[in-house]
């Protein structure tokens, strides 16, 4: 079995670097995804309340035999949950869903523009985390004045920032500051949903080492030091895309991927982000 390196995140909590996300994968088919990714080997879950599918990731680990300590499962705080009362009692419903606490559990998106302060928010997920029904707490999509603010408000630091990147939004401004403060940056897709398989420069280095494009870039954030999850419901590309630890990136490989950065978003812009779900 493929051991996948795991990165220290919080006092006793560590997170296997390569993991599966789950988001657009239908509530209906979550269960059978997940357990195709367990056969595969992976044993970190991404799932989140807005995907309508932690039901389907639950029903998946109870199904698979394997103890809940032996998978590592992150869920994200809806953005209509803010108010703290709101925030802790969802935090319990995504436990019941899950199955058990969560390993991780995310402020999905700092939401700025909204009436409910994210410091608030925060405060409430200190309280989850207390309460053990999380063994670990971190923020999503915040930008480095957020994080300053939460930071000096309560002097507790977000074990992740998950935030998107890939080759073509290097983001490295929030990638500097989490690795300043000790916290650990989560590349949300990784692939931008595709949009870089096609590049001539990852196309090249793919080709000098006999792997596919997709490889090479999850193999570029690996060694960049980040934690991924790309998504996939195809069962070749779920096993393509464990198959990262027989072989290396150069230093110039790493260099020219991240040269490719053009600031291009594939997701929405987190200081203007303002989805609330009815
Ligand atoms: N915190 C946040 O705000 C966000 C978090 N996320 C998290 O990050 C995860 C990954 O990001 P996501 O947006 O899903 O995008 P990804 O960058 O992981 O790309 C997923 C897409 O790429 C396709 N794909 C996957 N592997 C391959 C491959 N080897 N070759 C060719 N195509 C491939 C998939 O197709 P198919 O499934 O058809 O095989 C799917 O269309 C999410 O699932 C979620 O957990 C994502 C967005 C925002
Ligand atoms: O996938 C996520 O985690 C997201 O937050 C995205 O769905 C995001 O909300 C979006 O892309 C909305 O269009």
């Amino acid at each position: 079995m493929t051991s996948v390196p795991e990165i220290r995140i919080a006092d006793d909590v560590s997170i296997p670097q390569l993991g599966f996300g789950v988001y657009q994968v239908p509530p209906e088919t979550t269960e059978a995804a997940v357990t195709m990714a367990l056969e595969v080997g992976y044993r970190h879950v991404d799932t989140a309340q807005m995907y309508g599918n932690e039901q389907g990731v639950g029903d998946a680990l109870r199904a698979s035999g394997l103890s809940r300590d032996e998978v590592f499962v992150t869920s994200k705080l809806n953005n209509s949950f803010h108010r703290r009362d709101d925030a802790l009692r969802e935090a319990e419903k995504s436990v019941e869903r899950l199955g058990g606490p969560m390993d991780l559990f995310l402020v999905h998106w700092p939401l700025p523009t909204i009436d409910v302060d994210y410091l608030e928010t925060w405060k409430a997920m200190i309280e989850i985390r207390d309460a053990g029904l999380t063994r670990a707490i971190g923020v999503s999509n915040f930008q480095v004045p957020h994080l300053d603010r939460i930071i000096a408000e309560t002097g507790v630091k977000p074990a992740v920032n998950q935030i998107e990147v890939h080759p073509y939004l290097t983001n490295e401004t929030v990638r500097a500051y989490n690795a300043e403060q000790g916290i650990a940056t989560e590349a949300w897709s990784p692939i931008a949903q595709g949009a870089v398989l096609d590049d001539p420069a990852i196309t090249a280095i793919a080709e000098r080492l006999g792997r596919t494009t997709a490889q090479v870039t999850l193999r570029w954030h690996l060694q960049r030091n980040d934690i991924v999850f790309p998504k996939s419901v195809t069962r070749s590309r779920v096993e393509e895309n464990f198959q990262l630890f027989d072989f290396e990136l150069t230093d110039a490989d790493i260099q020219a991927i991240t040269a490719l950065n053009k600031d291009e978003r594939t997701g929405p812009d987190p200081d203007t982000f303002d989805y609330v779900p009815a």
